[in-house]
């Protein structure tokens, strides 16, 4: 084939490898190309440009590309390399930061693969290309970071929300507590924790309610407590009052109510009690309190009057009987007075 023959294919080339050129300056940021038997690694003008080198100012050997790669995405960069290599990867493809003119580093997208081989099959060129993608990984890190903030943030407001819920039922219990207590204070005497008047009022009025048989309402009054106050002072007064409920418990049964009436009086309601079985009781609690030896070596007597609670009676009435028996009773003291 002549010269003249040879130059319009020569030109035919050119024109196509232009052609090539720009169209891989359109899909890439910058184009290398390693010839395996030479050694050397030819980059598009494009290349430079993206990393802020003068075109073709950088010497073309494989440790520049090394020589950029940031160090901490060597290990990843070669990992992908050799698994290309070892026929692993249909190409070589990482993502790395790469050292710019100014110092600092871009992120980039580096796809390659062999495109010439000997006659051995042996390859001898590799063609890649390079796209920046700095700021779709900042894009990504950014996005990464904020989720991070979000979940953050979400654990947070769960551990708050728990924190809360848990103050939050710490405090309805307290509530509880607190109600159950005041319940509980609402209808026991302070000094001597026997039901108060007002308790022992409403549960008088359920058990005349549901009352079948004859029941007995005992009250009594503690003789002479005045002079125990005047010669031993109010506190010990308290003190011989808080003792009574342990005196007369032992006599007592479950179903029977004790109360405290009002300063040193107390009464007692006996359900399925009659008269003479109050009054024996009766008996029996003025024996343990006139035995009684109380703090600072105090004596103590008491006086009783019984009533008995028929079922459908009136029980203000039954108390006015109780009470006009107690009346009688103190006319001796230490004593026990019953109906007739
Ligand atoms: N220490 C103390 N004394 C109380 C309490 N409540 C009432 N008293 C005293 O009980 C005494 C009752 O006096 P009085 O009503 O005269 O009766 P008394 O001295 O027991 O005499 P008689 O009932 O007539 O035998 C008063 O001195 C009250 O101050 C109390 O909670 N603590």
């Amino acid at each position: 084939m002549s010269d003249d023959d040879l130059t319009p294919e020569l030109e035919r080339l050119r024109s196509l490898e232009k052609t090539l050129q720009l169209a891989l300056d359109i899909v890439s940021d910058g184009i290398w190309d390693w010839d395996r038997l030479t050694g050397r690694v030819r980059r598009s003008a494009r290349w430079y440009l993206m990393l802020g080198y003068e075109p073709f100012s950088l010497p073309e050997t494989v440790d520049t590309w090394l020589g950029l790669i940031h160090p901490d995405d060597h290990p990843a960069t070669m990992a992908a390399m050799q698994r290309y290599l070892d026929g692993e990867a249909p190409l070589f493809s990482a993502r790395y930061r790469f050292k710019k003119a100014d110092g600092d580093y871009i992120w980039l997208q580096d796809k390659a693969r062999f495109v010439e081989y000997d006659e051995h099959g042996e390859p001898v060129r590799m063609l890649g290309a390079h796209q920046d993608i700095h700021l779709q990984v900042q894009a990504e890190e950014e996005q990464r970071r904020e989720q991070a903030h979000l979940e953050q943030l979400n654990r947070e407001l769960e551990r708050k929300v728990q924190e809360r819920t848990r103050a939050l039922a710490d405090a309805n219990a307290a509530l509880a507590r607190q109600l159950t207590l005041s319940r509980e204070q609402a209808r026991t005497d302070y000094l001597t924790g026997l039901f108060n008047r007002r308790h022992f009022d409403q549960m008088l009025t359920e058990e005349c309610r549901h009352q079948q048989r004859d029941a007995a309402l005992v009250l009594l009054d503690l003789d002479y407590f005045k002079d125990i106050n005047d010669r031993h002072g109010h506190q010990t007064g308290d003190l011989v009052l808080q003792a009574i409920p342990a005196l007369l418990r032992p006599h007592l049964r479950q179903a029977d109510l004790l109360a405290r009436w009002g300063g040193e009086e107390f009464i007692l309601w006996l359900p399925d009690t009659g008269g003479p079985d109050a009054v024996r009781l009766s008996e029996r609690l003025r024996h343990t309190l006139a035995e009684t030896r109380f703090c600072h070596d105090i004596h103590l007597t008491a006086s009783f009057g019984v009533a008995v609670c028929r079922p459908g009676d009136a029980i203000q009435q039954v108390l006015r009987r109780a009470d006009a028996c107690l009346y009688q009773a103190k006319r001796e003291r230490n004593k026990v007075v019953g109906e007739e």
